[in-house]
């Protein structure tokens, strides 16, 4: 794969520079795909997305094995993390090929099952995430699951802007090259914001606000206006002195959120911020609810959507737009009384004559259920990740990649 980055050209290895016959790719993906309680997968696009390279390898006789994490199980096993019914969604996607899946991710079960392993077969591995290395990128994880594979195949560009075993830490045991998505998301994305049509909107919303409000620190630089909403409008909001009552405010992403309130204020450029919310009696899809300004709410108060009148105003400043970027839901758009600003953003997103670029697991699951994926420029599987490569960041993920010389 070829792409730009701070100026100069990066070549980098892919699936197609191996002699795969017989060999162990050991393929991150990232299957960090939303469920619902009962945990059926609710939107697959990341699953469907890594198709391509599991079907490459598979033709090319590899025997491959496939790690990911799902959610945030912080080094434990929690079983509602389990990616089993993960296993079931890619084995209906590839009914003639052998699908296994292995409730663990290294250690003696795993290094047997993949030594009696078919060429042309698919391990799946259980979550990544139930092990404390795994975040911390620890050497010694790195090394068992390296004893997995022949080739590392990293395809998870989801997950690339994370340091962990098995997005890095496991490249440095094992030759490494990048799978079809990761060089379609990393071509498409330095071609889309390289020199985007102006004007450039940045839509941010969701729920890992701590994770996300630092980049926008940069992102503000390279957009000329910024739309807040979700969850992570809450914390500015809170900063600005109003009341946010029960909504989900963090506290240590407070000062941030002060210094990029300034920050657009110096470079003046707009920051917009809702002016009226749905407002829930409980983080419930048969809550209680009315739509109150911001400056209305009380203490019982949580802010699960924007409410009409800051669509409207978003949705004016979507209608000037040349290039858009989206990540993070508007509301808590699982529940269908706190949808409606989510979808009605998707809806302004589509008819955009520009440059539509929605990234996220939420995002794109949200946009999926608003039937308007199709209608967008690029649908991208990685959210944080697509917003840090944005802002000019090697990704991890991208970085140990091997260079092709050429
Ligand atoms: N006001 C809000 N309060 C609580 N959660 C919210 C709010 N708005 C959005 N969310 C939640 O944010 C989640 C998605 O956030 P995030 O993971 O940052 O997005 P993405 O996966 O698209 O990157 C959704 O599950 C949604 O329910
Ligand atoms: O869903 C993801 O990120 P995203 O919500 O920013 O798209 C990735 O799987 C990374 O997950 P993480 O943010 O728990 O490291």
């Amino acid at each position: 794969m070829e792409f730009k980055q701070g100026g100069s050209i990066l070549k980098k290895k892919t699936v197609k520079d191996i002699y795969w016959p017989g060999k162990r790719a050991l393929v991150r993906v990232d299957f960090n795909v939303p469920m619902d309680d009962s945990g059926n997968v609710t939107d697959d696009t990341r699953i469907r997305a890594a198709l391509p390279t599991l079907q490459y390898l598979l033709q090319e006789n590899a025997k491959v094995v496939v790690m990911s994490h799902l959610g945030r199980p912080k080094g434990n096993r929690v079983e509602k993390y389990s990616l089993r019914p993960v296993a079931h969604t890619l084995q209906k996607y590839l009914p003639n090929v052998l699908v296994n899946f292995v409730s663990d991710s290294v250690g003696e079960e795993v290094e047997n099952a993949v030594q009696h392993m078919a060429p042309g077969t698919i391990l799946l591995l259980e979550n990544v995430r139930f092990y404390a290395g795994e975040e911390k990128n620890d050497e010694s994880l790195a090394r068992q699951l390296a004893l997995l594979g022949d080739v590392f195949v990293n395809d998870a560009f989801g997950a690339a802007h994370r340091a962990h075993a098995s997005t890095a830490g496991v490249a440095r045991f094992l030759p490494t090259v990048a799978g079809f998505l990761m060089e379609r998301e990393v071509e498409v994305l330095t071609q889309a914001l390289e020199s985007p049509d102006r004007p450039f909107l940045a839509i941010i919303g969701g729920a890992k606000v701590s994770d996300k409000i630092a980049v926008l620190e940069n992102l503000i630089q390279k957009v000329d206006a910024l739309l807040i909403g979700g969850g992570m409008a809450n914390t500015f909001l809170a900063v600005q002195g109003h009341d946010m009552g029960n909504s989900l405010v963090e506290e240590n992403a407070r000062e941030v959120a002060l210094r990029l309130l300034q920050r657009a204020e110096e470079l003046k450029k707009p920051l917009l911020l809702p002016s009226d919310v749905v407002a829930a009696k409980a983080f419930a899809a048969d809550a209680e609810y009315a739509v109150k300004s911001v400056g209305e709410l009380q203490a019982d108060d949580m802010a699960l959507d924007i409410g009409p009148e800051t669509v409207k105003q978003y949705q004016q400043v979507i209608q000037t737009a040349k290039t858009v970027l989206w990540n993070g839901p508007m509301g808590v758009f699982e529940m269908p009384a706190f949808a409606k600003g989510t979808f009605a953003i998707a809806e302004s997103l589509a008819s955009v004559s520009g440059t539509t670029i929605v990234g996220g697991g939420d995002s794109v699951a949200a946009v999926e259920a608003a039937g308007l994926a199709d209608r967008m420029s690029h649908v991208s599987t990685g959210g944080g990740a697509s917003l840090e490569f944005l802002e000019g960041k090697v990704l991890p993920g991208v970085a140990i990649i091997e260079d092709k010389q050429s």
